[in-house]
């Protein structure tokens, strides 16, 4: 069944309006509409900031005299001022790692104190030393947020007001970024931090594209999967099919839209009404066999699914944890954010991940089309490569189950965080 946003907002609205423990209630913020013609970033800040006074009037109501502090996303640290109003504990929550963390308190840091703009660190600098990575951190690797004159700015704000929470949980897990959280957990001026993953999974195998998978044979399929705004232009969706046909590998790839000139440019990708529109004439007939183009799809049950044996990836933070739980190796394909850091960390730090495009972003051609040969051969060394990598995911793949396990390093924390919070 296609992904329709409307069923998902309304079994979510479900979901929340009968919570399964009577202690939960949840209050939904009304919708918002943001001016058509606000860029991404702009829509950041005007959602935040058109709902700051909702969630005022919802922490007063009168159903929650027990108020007993807050817990936000860190782009929402306008809502440290609202903990305060309130005199309640203000505490963040940070979808990405614990290097992105780590990195972003110290490039705060270096600007604030030593006049260091990453904006403009010169050719001659080459990389950046940062206490949260064993190496220096390459040009290429530098996530948008610090290397982009409009995002600086906004993140150096975040950065400095979540200084001032009581606590940082963070998605990740302790045994795969020690070496991130050993270096934050020394600094007085940082918060306590919490790891806390949870890769949430529902087992949700109604979509026809495990009827297929089902029929395929153990680690064959290739799975490519770009995150929730991951899309292509034409040339580079014909390249990408090219690439899988020449590669010879099974595959499943989710292939979503842009937003068109006419939609609001805060848009997030959406499905196509017809794949066959963008696909290279005869690319669907030729690999009936081979492989599968749908739109959104259930990426921890296709991760999960036994047939799959390689994942290229845009490296979300979200499915790089996915994809150490299920145990499928990535080929790394960063595309924005800070899925660059990210990429960096997993073929480079951890030396786990293989490279798709990473060479581009060295050659300072980020806008430059991969080939479909560099594709074909990004895939055959993902697909063929040797054991000896495979056992490495495996054994991150167990890492992660046993911290949430009772007394395992998220779990222990989760608590932790718990008793701080109800102090
Ligand atoms: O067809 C799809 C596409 C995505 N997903 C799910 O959507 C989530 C995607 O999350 P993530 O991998 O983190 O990617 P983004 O949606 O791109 O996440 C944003 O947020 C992340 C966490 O902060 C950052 O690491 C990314 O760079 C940023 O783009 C994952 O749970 C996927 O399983 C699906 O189920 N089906």
């Amino acid at each position: 069944m296609p992904f329709d946003p409307k069923l998902a907002q309304y079994n979510s609205s479900l979901a929340l309006s009968s919570p399964r423990d009577p202690r939960l209630a949840f209050v939904m913020l009304p919708d918002f509409r943001p001016d058509p013609n606000s860029t991404r970033i702009e829509l950041f800040a005007s959602v935040v900031a058109a709902q700051e006074g909702r969630v005022r009037s919802a922490g007063s109501g009168s159903g929650n005299p027990l108020l007993a502090g807050f817990v936000f996303d860190m782009f929402c640290s306008a809502l440290m001022g609202t903990a305060a109003e309130f005199g309640v504990p203000a505490y963040v929550f940070s979808p990405p790692n614990a290097t992105f963390l780590g990195f972003v308190f110290h490039v705060q840091k270096l600007h604030d104190e030593e006049r260091v703009d990453t904006t403009e660190l010169p050719d001659s600098v080459g990389e950046l030393a940062v206490p949260c990575l064993t190496r220096p951190v390459p040009r290429w690797a530098l996530p948008d947020v610090v290397a982009d004159k409009v995002w600086l700015p906004i993140m150096l704000g975040h950065t400095r007001r979540i200084r001032e929470a009581k606590g940082i949980l963070v998605n990740t897990f302790r045994e795969l970024e020690s070496y991130a959280l050993d270096s934050m957990g020394g600094d007085d001026c940082i918060p306590p931090i919490y790891p806390v993953d949870d890769v949430a999974y529902d087992d949700d195998r109604t979509n026809e594209i495990f009827r297929w998978l089902d029929d395929q044979p153990d680690s064959s399929v290739v799975f490519l999967c770009f995150g929730t705004m991951g899309t292509f232009g034409e040339d580079q969706v014909r390249e990408i099919a090219y690439g899988l046909e020449q590669s010879g590998h099974r595959f499943l790839w989710v292939l979503r839209r842009p937003p068109s000139d006419h939609e609001p440019k805060s848009n997030i990708s959406t499905d196509y009404d017809d794949l066959i529109d963008i696909l290279p004439e005869g690319f669907s007939d030729r690999t009936v066999e081979a492989g599968r183009v749908v739109g959104w799809a259930p990426q921890k049950a296709i991760l999960a699914h036994k047939a799959i044996g390689g994942f290229v990836s845009h490296c979300g933070w979200n499915s790089i944890l996915e994809s150490l739980w299920f145990a499928v190796p990535i080929a790394a394909w960063p595309m924005y954010a800070e899925q660059q850091l990210n990429a960096f960390q997993l073929v480079v730090e951890l030396e786990l991940a293989t490279e798709m495009k990473l060479s581009y972003r060295m050659k300072g051609e980020n806008d430059m089309i991969v080939s479909a040969s560099e594709i074909e051969r990004g895939i055959r060394r993902l697909m063929e490569e040797g054991m000896e990598k495979r056992v490495k995911w495996e054994e991150m793949s167990e890492m992660a189950r046993k911290t949430l396990m009772v007394s395992g390093s998220s779990f222990s924390s989760t608590g932790r965080f718990v008793r701080d919070f109800l102090g």
